[in-house]
């Protein structure tokens, strides 16, 4: 078992190596909201060194208090947020481990007084000569910054054995296309040795995704058909209520393509689709991703579709339209929706398409992998009414409400033979203490403790890019006619549908559980038939098509129409608050959620409830001796 190997296996309470932590863009919008929030929850829970230090550099003058203030502001924001109160002792111990350092990214001087610095952290804080370089700058100055870094004699640490270590995380987007990953790895790896580096995704940072591979490869019961004999395709869904908000000069050269999907929604796809790793030393996981993302055949343009929004409501708030954001040109193209399909080459994936899709402004905020399984063989129940079967899925549901859930269906009660879809349900938040994270947490601890499995390696990133190419050349050739083309608020364009709709297939609804619920309690016809309500339900899908499409477009043309678009969304809320009140019984029968927060209540818990998920009992009554 390597180093790395045993660290990740073991228990996570013990404090990671002494280091210093070099920001690079203190005064930026990652430092502040993410990066020293998630130090400050890291010496919260005890994985922090106690021989730490913190240098942020940043150009401009700014004397130490001034830059602690600032943070101390946005960490309190962050605090509030999550509704907790600050704690004056993790902030008050990080805050005295923290310096600030004035200096230009292009500048060796700055480098050079650097690098006394952090001789001096290593004497007067016993950091040991370890040093994390934290790239938190926009990606045209990661190669300068490493190149510097060499310049000024501050990488080098003796190899991968020697006494001290020296690594860089370098943020996203790691290039813009194929050419430039691989022109910056070039150049990178002419500096650091590939051991060096961390090529951060924080997707992997959220315990969800990395569950995936605990629930894929852990259990023996989902693996024998995860596979094209048992899957009819698999939908990821990335959708963002956000909009760009002050980043709209970063994501005017960026785009939702670039942003999201070679990286986060690969991540999640690789975490999906990739082979089992002989162990979960991060060699053998990253070689196995690697191999899944290698595999997928190049995306060609006409299995992809962009969107842009105009302005709708979202969340039941007027929301602007992407041309009319601060920093967006009034007649911009730049995508902020994108939905494609794509095909892995491998025996495991043959025939299956991955349809994703993500996009900022959208009806609801939802991460979601959805597993649709095909339908059974053979229905032993003809002429029983029971010939219709309604699709099966397993939804690992990233963010929010974090969870998995299963969907099936199962025969109503009551005399009548009649199907009707019901879910299971594991939520996190039933089973576990959330520990404070924004996402960065386990990463940082990652990099300080010399464990790769979570970031990209050289090849991934260059095969991620590699499956998108096809892709940025078509749409740098076409300029698109119709943007706007999805009303904020909405689910995206109606092109979205259509790239789904050519297979036969359609999208989860963002509200999926509202859905369920609806179709699970609708009062059933007098004579029907199950097969005649799946008949009716079917062609109520069908046909939603163009009635959605003319939602959009007249939400999207119409400006003044605004107001009428919160109305909407308020009376919908308002009808469908009423719904839920008067399903509310019939949920819980279906779903028999015994909410065990507690290991006592736990135990005793509801008999359905040992039946759906007894696999995690035994970890959680495991946690509760611990603790
Ligand atoms: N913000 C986010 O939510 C996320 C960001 N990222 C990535 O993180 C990285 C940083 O993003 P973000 O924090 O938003 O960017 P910002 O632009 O907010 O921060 C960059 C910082 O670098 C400073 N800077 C710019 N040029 C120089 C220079 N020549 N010398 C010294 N300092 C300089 C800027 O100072 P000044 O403003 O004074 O010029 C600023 O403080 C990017 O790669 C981004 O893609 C990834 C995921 C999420
Ligand atoms: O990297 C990015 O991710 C965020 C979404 O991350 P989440 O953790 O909030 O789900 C996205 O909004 C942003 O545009 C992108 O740069």
């Amino acid at each position: 078992m390597s180093q790395a190997q045993s660290k990740r296996v073991t228990s996570r309470a013990h404090p990671a190596d002494p280091c210093t932590v070099v920001i690079f863009g203190a005064a930026g919008d990652l430092t502040s909201r993410l990066v020293v929030p998630a130090l400050y929850n890291m010496r919260r829970t005890g994985l922090l060194s106690d021989n730490f230090s913190v240098i942020g550099f940043n150009h401009g003058k700014m004397a130490d208090n001034a830059w602690k203030k600032s943070l101390h502001t946005a960490l309190e924001r962050y605090v509030s947020n999550a509704g907790a109160k600050l704690d004056d002792d993790a902030w008050g111990w990080l805050s005295s481990q923290m310096s600030y350092h004035a200096g230009d990214f292009d500048d060796l001087s700055a480098f050079q007084s650097l690098a006394t610095k952090l001789k001096d952290a290593e004497r007067r804080r016993g950091t040991q000569g370890n040093v994390l370089f934290y790239l938190a700058t926009p990606e045209r100055f990661f190669g300068d910054v490493i190149e510097q870094l060499k310049n000024a004699g501050l990488v080098d640490d003796g190899g991968a054995e020697g006494r001290f270590w020296r690594r860089v995380i370098i943020e996203k987007p790691f290039g813009h296309d194929l050419a430039s990953a691989h022109a910056l790895n070039e150049r990178i790896l002419k500096v650091l040795r590939e051991d060096q580096i961390y090529r951060i995704d924080h997707f992997l940072g959220k315990e969800t995704v990395q569950n995936i591979m605990a629930f894929r490869f852990a259990n023996g019961l989902f693996e024998p058909i995860w596979n094209r004999d048992r899957i009819d395709h698999v939908q990821i869904t990335v959708a963002e209520t956000v909009g760009v908000e002050r980043r709209g000069s970063f994501y005017e050269q960026t785009g939702a393509l670039r942003d999201m999907v070679p990286n986060h929604l690969f991540q999640l796809l690789a975490m999906v689709a990739m082979e089992p790793p002989t162990s979960f030393d991060a060699e053998a996981v990253r070689t196995r991703k690697a191999e899944t993302i290698e595999a997928i055949r190049p995306i060609q343009p006409e299995d992809a579709v962009r969107g842009q929004y105009g302005p709708g409501a979202v969340n039941n708030e007027l929301a602007t339209s992407y041309r009319d954001e601060p920093n967006v040109a009034p007649d911009s193209v730049t995508e902020t929706f994108v939905a494609l399909k794509l095909s892995i080459d491998t025996w495991r994936w043959s025939g299956v398409p991955f349809y994703l899709r993500t996009g900022k402004h959208m009806g609801r905020r939802t991460t979601e992998i959805a597993i649709r399984f095909k339908s059974a063989p053979f229905a032993p129940f003809r002429g029983t009414g029971m010939d219709a079967f309604g699709p099966d899925w397993l939804v690992l549901q990233i963010q929010p409400d974090e969870g998995i859930s299963l969907q099936f269906d199962v025969k109503r009660p009551g005399p009548r033979v009649e199907l009707a879809p019901v879910r299971m349900d594991f939520k996190y938040a039933d089973w576990f203490r959330a520990e404070p994270n924004v996402g960065y947490e386990t990463l940082l601890y990652d990099c300080m403790t010399g464990d790769a499995t979570l970031f990209q390696r050289a090849d991934m990133v260059e095969a991620c890019w590699r499956a998108v190419q096809p892709i940025l050349d078509d749409w740098a050739q076409r300029t698109p006619a119709d943007f706007p083309n999805y009303a904020s608020g909405s689910a995206g364009p109606a092109s979205a549908d259509t790239l789904l709709a050519l297979g036969g297939r359609s999208w989860r609804p963002l509200n999926s559980a509202a859905e369920l619920n609806a179709r699970r309690t609708a009062k059933p016809k007098v004579d029907a038939s199950a097969s005649a309500e799946k008949k009716a339900a079917a062609s109520k899908t069908t046909k939603r098509a163009p009635a959605r499409k003319s939602t959009r477009a007249a939400a999207t043309k119409a400006a003044p129409a605004r107001k009428a678009a919160v109305k909407k969304v308020a009376a919908k809320k308002a009808v469908a608050k009423k719904a839920a009140a008067k399903k509310a019984p019939a949920r819980k029968v279906a779903v028999t959620k015994a909410p065990v927060k507690k290991v006592a209540a736990a135990r005793k818990a509801a008999p359905v409830k040992k039946a759906s998920v007894t696999v995690k009992k035994t970890t959680v009554a495991k946690r509760a001796r611990k603790k």
